[in-house]
């Protein structure tokens, strides 16, 4: 798979201020091919987040296109945003949004589920990454509302790597992890790279982008006001 950026540009509407119009990205393109992880780089407040939930297709495109495989985000219906978060593009934000009351195996194995996998599958894979995660076999019949933070994280990336997403957003996938989590998560950027998966990702962590990325993007490059 394939993430292609073509003269992609974002600006913000602030209508509580006057309907100011500020300039957040501006006119980037840039390709991600298979198997490839490009790291956003730039100071904060240049735009990483905005671009990843721009490709995610959660914030508007002024204009240009944001195209997965054969399917350009910003004129997609919501029908095809839907399927192809399902099928095609994984995010992995830096906090587990918690459906209360959900165990945790369903939680990890939900995305596979939705995918027509049978339960006992779904289980097993979700099984097999909650124990690569080092979540304790007596936490998985529980929901992860109470969990710790760390936990949630490695919940969180459990179900964001259950299916094997052909293109991948990670957003800072290391951050509050310890050595031994994040070799773990770093092996598994690392093997959806060898099958084929084309990344994304936010890393603050700069020994694991070293590590996982292929290139870097400067995004404050593409910040009106903030370019050299
Ligand atoms: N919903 C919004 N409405 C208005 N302005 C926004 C909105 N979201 C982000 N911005 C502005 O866009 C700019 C880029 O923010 P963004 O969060 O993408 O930066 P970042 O590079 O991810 O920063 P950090 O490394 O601190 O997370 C900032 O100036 C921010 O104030």
């Amino acid at each position: 798979m394939m993430i292609e950026l073509r003269e992609v540009s974002k600006t913000f509407t602030l209508h509580n201020q006057g309907s100011a119009v500020i300039g957040v990205i501006s006119n980037v393109s840039f390709t991600v091919a298979p198997g490839e992880c490009v790291a956003l780089t730039g100071a904060s407040g240049a735009g990483k987040s905005t671009l990843m939930r721009m490709i995610y297709g959660n914030y508007l495109t002024q204009s240009g296109e944001i195209r997965i495989g054969d399917v350009d985000i910003v004129q997609a219906e919501p029908r095809e945003v839907i399927a192809l978060r399902r099928e095609v593009l994984g995010y992995v934000s830096q906090f587990l949004r918690v459906v209360p009351r959900v165990p945790t195996l369903d939680v990890v194995a939900d995305p596979l589920r939705a995918l027509g996998v049978s339960g006992a599958d779904a289980h097993s894979r979700a099984e097999e990454l909650l124990r690569q995660l080092n979540i304790p076999e007596r936490l998985w019949s529980l929901s992860p509302t109470t969990f710790s933070g760390g936990e949630q994280q490695r919940v969180n990336i459990a179900r964001g790597f259950a299916h094997a997403y052909p293109a991948m957003l990670l957003d800072e996938p290391t951050a509050s992890l310890d050595a031994a989590n994040r070799e773990v998560v770093l092996t598994l950027i690392e093997a959806a790279k060898a099958r084929g998966a084309a990344i994304i990702g936010i890393f603050h962590d700069e020994a694991a982008r070293a590590r996982v990325c292929d290139r870097e993007i400067d995004v404050s490059c593409f910040t009106p006001g903030l370019a050299a």
